[in-house]
């Protein structure tokens, strides 16, 4: 029982019995007659808690509880007050007290109160560390890395953590949104309130609401994720995911800080701090219509961007260091060998850090010795690849074919324009010759159905470019490997463009071979000409590219701009 206790009384006999009370318990104990002593003595000797005797003549005991809480929050106060002043003492608890004492009191009384907050105290304290570790073991909150972005992005976390202003995180999926939201959240002074993640894409949209507001009515009552979040944080992951109807509820929310819970009556006020992410482009989809302007502006009061981690390499390093840290619980493995590092910066990173954290994992694992080799990082083929693709660049291709697609689309719609203007202007004539010739009007007849089998077949291709577009696109931007393009049918033609592959049913080849030759012409542009950059990101061998671009007639000396 060694606790400090500091005692403001400004009553001298009062000071003196609980000076006596106290220290013969075993507690050290200073006791001081004016707050401005007691102030200067809690920074100089740090007491566990403080009693505060409230019945006072000269000055007003509320004032200095006051101060305390704002200048010392973790620091517990027990009231001291005669027995009639009830009410000055529930003020007491209400301002932050832990705990009262009424005069007249019994001398056992007072020892069995303090004991019981110095317990509590100490209780929090342990929850609080307690916290602060399932904070550090989850979502290992220090953000890693030498890159100046990294750096920038500490920066910025250092100086919102504490404010309430929405944050909303960008970035490829991977490249550490939920890291930053954690950073955010403990090192803000909600650290001891809940950081609450609400995945918005894993959620089925008819149970949205309810997850997220809570539900309340006569058979249950069920606490959303706001409520959860009360004091602390709520990180909505993939806010991009939430239906219109879900975004204005959002909205209004944040927007008069209150909220019903799903068939609830009563409003809650709402003291949650925001963070939310997305993997999409999300002022494009406000463009779109498909994301409420007023709320895209409520969520990025700072807007953070996650670079993807192939545009910071720099961080691969000291990322991979952390993994091995993390994952090789024993210590056995040392490090990494020179030609396993050099493979790791060499490598694509799709998935980003999380992909990264894997296969660090997946080495420890597999490694027999005390370094991780080359072999044992087990890095996929296209490793090998160096073609640039980062994200921009994906993002450029993407466009790329999307123009070329409509391109085409709309030469061949002017050209099936001008074929049935040619059919149908002989048809005028066929009236004519229709009396004359029964056989020809048949075979025009022909002409029209083979016309519309030809159009429906080409509708057909153009839905099947779109598929696989979508998919391919959904694949750039996610990197998954279930997401990848089917595998083409026996009879589909393959164009493997850079950093895409489409697949064609193989009877179009004046659209299938038109769409082949601006890829290539593309490709050759993007890499000022050179044939082996572009055949590697055609997925293409050099002779094929060049006997296509012979085909094709590309003449690199005529190189068209897109
Ligand atoms: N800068 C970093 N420092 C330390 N660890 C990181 C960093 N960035 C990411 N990580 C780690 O990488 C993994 C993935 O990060 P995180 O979950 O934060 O990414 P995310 O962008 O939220 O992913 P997703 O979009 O898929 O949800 C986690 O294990 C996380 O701890």
């Amino acid at each position: 029982m060694s606790a400090t206790l500091l005692i403001i009384a400004e009553d001298e006999h009062m000071r003196w019995v609980y000076f006596r009370a106290l220290s013969s318990v075993g507690y050290e104990v200073r006791a001081v007659e004016s707050d401005g002593e007691g102030h200067r003595l809690i920074s100089e000797t740090v007491p566990q808690l403080v009693l505060l005797d409230l019945d006072a003549l000269n000055w007003n005991g509320m004032l200095i509880l006051q101060k305390l809480q704002q200048e010392h929050p973790q620091l517990p106060v027990v009231v001291v007050n005669h027995q009639t002043g009830l009410e000055k003492t529930l003020q007491a608890l209400k301002l932050g007290a832990c705990d009262y004492v009424h005069k007249p009191f019994d001398l056992q009384e007072l020892r069995v109160t303090v004991e019981k907050a110095l317990k509590m105290e100490s209780l929090q304290e342990e929850v609080r560390f307690l916290r602060q570790q399932v904070g550090r073991g989850y979502g290992e909150f220090e953000l890693i890395g030498q890159s100046q972005a990294i750096k920038s992005i500490q920066q910025l976390v250092d100086q919102v953590a504490n404010s309430t202003a929405t944050v909303l995180l960008q970035g490829e999926r991977g490249t550490g949104k939920e890291t930053v939201a954690r950073a955010l959240h403990y090192q803000s002074q909600r650290r001891e309130k809940p950081l609450i993640i609400f995945d918005c894409s894993a959620v089925p949209e008819k149970l949205v609401d309810r997850e997220l507001f809570g539900q309340e009515d006569f058979e249950q009552r069920h606490k959303g994720a706001l409520m959860m979040a009360q004091g602390g944080t709520l990180y909505l992951k993939e806010i991009t995911a939430l239906s219109l109807p879900m975004q204005a509820s959002l909205f209004e929310v944040l927007n008069r800080r209150f909220f019903r819970p799903f068939q609830g009556e009563k409003e809650q006020v709402v003291d949650v701090r925001f963070i939310t992410s997305t993997t999409r482009n999300i002022s494009q989809l406000v463009k779109q219509g498909l994301f409420r302007e007023d709320l895209y502006y409520h969520i990025r009061i700072v807007p953070v961007l996650l670079p993807p981690l192939r545009q910071r390499m720099e961080d691969i390093s000291s990322l991979a260091h952390h993994f091995l840290k993390r994952y090789d619980s024993t210590g056995r493995i040392h490090g990494f060998t020179a030609s396993a590092m050099a493979a790791l910066e060499s490598y694509q990173w799709m998935g980003n850090v999380k992909e990264l954290a894997t296969v660090v994992e997946r080495s420890i694992l597999l490694c027999q010795q005390e370094w991780i080799d080359r072999d044992d990082l087990y890095l996929p083929e296209v490793a090998e690849c160096s073609y640039d693709s980062s994200y921009e660049q994906v993002r450029k291709d993407r466009d790329f074919i999307e123009r070329t697609i409509e391109k085409v689309r709309a030469e061949m719609d002017d050209k099936n324009e001008q074929r049935q203007k040619s059919i149908e202007r002989p048809g005028k004539q066929r009236e004519n010759v229709e009396r004359q010739n029964h056989e020809r009007q048949s075979n025009e007849r022909k002409g029209y159905e083979r016309l519309d089998r030809k159009r429906s077949r080409k509708e057909n291709i153009l839905n099947n470019i779109e598929r696989i577009q979508e998919e391919k696109v959904k694949a750039l931007c996610a990197i998954s490997e279930e997401e990848q393009a089917p595998l083409p049918k026996k009879k589909d033609k393959v164009i493997q463009g850079a950093g895409f592959t489409l697949v064609l049913q193989d009877d179009e080849s004046i659209f299938i071979e038109e769409i082949e030759k601006r890829l290539i012409q593309y490709a050759l542009e993007r890499y000022q000409g050179d044939q082996n950059q572009a055949s590697r990101a055609l997925g293409m061998t050099r002779a094929s590219l060049a006997s296509r671009m012979q085909k094709y007639q590309i003449n690199q000396g005529s190189r068209r701009r897109w």
